[in-house]
């Protein structure tokens, strides 16, 4: 058997893999992408893309829910059976089309790859080298340790969920289980949440977060903190979800315990690349333990978030140092974050609970509640709480129906140090809706 050898391995097609394989395509090198999933990964097949979608939807039925007696007679009604139809026609095509895309560039293989040595791997029985491997695998949902976790599902699964159930249990409440709560709750269906901890979302501020857990309890939506699942059976005619603090029945139950790095199926250890529960251990270039085995995205144990818009960046940082002769460590940006839930909760750069009781800092809460924008969408809970040192924005938190552009429009600010007095200097925004009051905010 002659061995295929390449310049590059791409080992993934997500963001990250899809992102590096852009940017290799106008270099003309070797490459070969490996996706063992589906093409395009985790991020427009069943994460944030499919998401957002449905949130299109349900957005228009919550916000008219919010404004009956306010100038709208009838709430507009959420026909979930035709929402999903509608976005399993827009989505179903995605994977075939991204392993298109980038077939036209570089040679593909369709597999789960494994690391024979720190430059071969084997997938479906073939060996290919590569002078540099990159692994952009990403991670998978994680699955509760107690009987029956088999009988539960994931947020894969409800981003196809074809007919509506009618009670569902939800367990978690990051920013997987409360989005996948807003989207079923708002289609009718009656959800309980299952938190293990006091609170929710605990990567952004405690104050947001009840905001939204309150906004969300009065649609309906039962929040059981405190409360550990210890087993889950199957009834005759629906699960039973045994608790720490009750037994609850239910048609569907939601496993959203978190996400975990896939690296088990790698065989890591074959090729001596070091790893922890938290992924692949990479230095400030993103080298694995490996000379010339790279890794990025999700996969990578780092405190940065998790997101995909941080899995492209690390793809084209790796990028600019292995094709551009970047030799700096890299530097992350300052990240913007959202949940979209209804209202959003949002985040970026310093969060207002880590300073509250450090002088160095000035926390500013300012509600938006007041303004023509916000009364006419009767968006009671819009808030933004600023962080300031010396003069200078450094952090943003906000709670809303539109949380996360309101962040993303700050976030600049943040990110490349404008204060208030250049930015009037320098720009007018649109009047009235939030960026203008960027200005008076600063
Ligand atoms: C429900 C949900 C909603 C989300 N919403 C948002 C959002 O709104 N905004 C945001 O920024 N982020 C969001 N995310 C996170 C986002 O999807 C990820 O950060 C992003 O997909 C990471 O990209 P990646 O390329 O690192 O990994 P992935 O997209 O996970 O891609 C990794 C790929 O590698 C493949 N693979 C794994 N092992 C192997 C192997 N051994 N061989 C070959 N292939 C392999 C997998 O099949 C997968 O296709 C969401 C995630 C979920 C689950
Ligand atoms: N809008 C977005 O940008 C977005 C949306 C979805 C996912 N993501 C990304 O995906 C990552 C994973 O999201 P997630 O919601 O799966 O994870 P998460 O870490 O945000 O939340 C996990 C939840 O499960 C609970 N939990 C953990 N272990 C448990 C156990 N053994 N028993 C009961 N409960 C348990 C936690 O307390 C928490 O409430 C996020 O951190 C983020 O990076 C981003």
């Amino acid at each position: 058997m002659t061995m295929q050898k390449y310049d590059y391995i791409l080992i993934g097609s997500g963001p990250a893999a899809y992102k590096l394989s852009n940017l290799l395509a106008k270099k003309k090198r070797r490459v070969l992408v490996v996706e063992g999933g589906a093409f395009g990964g985790t991020c427009p097949n069943f994460g944030c893309e499919p998401k957002i979608f449905l949130e299109g939807a349900v957005r228009t039925v919550l916000q008219s829910q919010q404004l009956v007696g306010r100038g709208v007679s009838q709430p507009a009604q959420l026909d979930w059976a035709q929402l999903m139809q509608t976005k399993l026609q827009r989505f179903d095509p995605w994977p075939a089309e991204t392993k298109a895309i980038i077939a036209k560039s570089h040679d593909v293989e369709a597999g789960y790859a494994k690391f024979v040595d720190q430059h071969t791997i084997t997938v479906n029985g073939h060996q290919y080298t590569g002078d540099r491997i990159v692994i952009a695998t990403g991670q998978h949902p994680h699955h509760l340790a107690v009987p029956g976790t088999e009988l539960t599902h994931t947020s894969t699964d409800v981003l196809s969920l074809k007919s509506l159930p009618k009670r569902v249990a939800i367990v978690g409440a990051g920013y997987v289980a409360m989005e996948m709560a807003t989207l079923l709750g708002a289609a009718g269906a009656q959800v309980t949440m299952l938190v293990r901890s006091d609170r929710a979302l605990r990567g952004f501020t405690k104050a947001d977060a009840a905001t939204v857990v309150k906004a969300m309890e009065a649609r309906g939506i039962d929040f059981r903190f405190n409360t550990n699942v210890q087993a889950i059976q199957q009834d005759a005619d629906a699960f039973l979800v045994k608790t720490d603090n009750g037994d609850l029945a239910s048609d569907y139950v939601v496993d959203a315990s978190g996400r975990v790095p896939n690296i088990e199926r790698l065989q890591l250890d074959q090729a001596g690349i070091d790893y922890d529960r938290h992924g692949i251990k990479v230095n400030d270039h993103l080298q694995t333990s490996q000379p010339g085995v790279y890794a990025v995205g999700d996969v990578v144990s780092r405190v940065e978030p998790k997101l995909t818009p941080v899995a492209e960046f690390e793809a084209d940082y790796l990028f600019k140092q292995l094709e551009g002769g970047l030799t700096a460590a890299i530097q992350y940006p300052t990240i913007a974050t959202a949940a979209f839930t209804f209202p959003e909760v949002a985040l970026a750069g310093v969060a207002p609970d880590d300073v509250k009781d450090d002088p160095a800092y000035q926390v500013k809460r300012v509600s938006l509640a007041g303004s023509s924008l916000y009364a006419g969408k009767n968006d009671q809970s819009a808030s933004l709480t600023l962080v300031f040192k010396s003069g200078q924005l450094v952090g943003v938190s906000a709670v809303g129906d539109d949380a996360a552009t309101e962040v993303n429009s700050l976030t600049p600010m943040i990110g490349l140090s404008i204060k208030g007095d250049d930015f009037r200097r320098h720009v007018i925004n649109a009047y009235p809706v939030i960026g203008d009051m960027i200005a008076s905010l600063l």
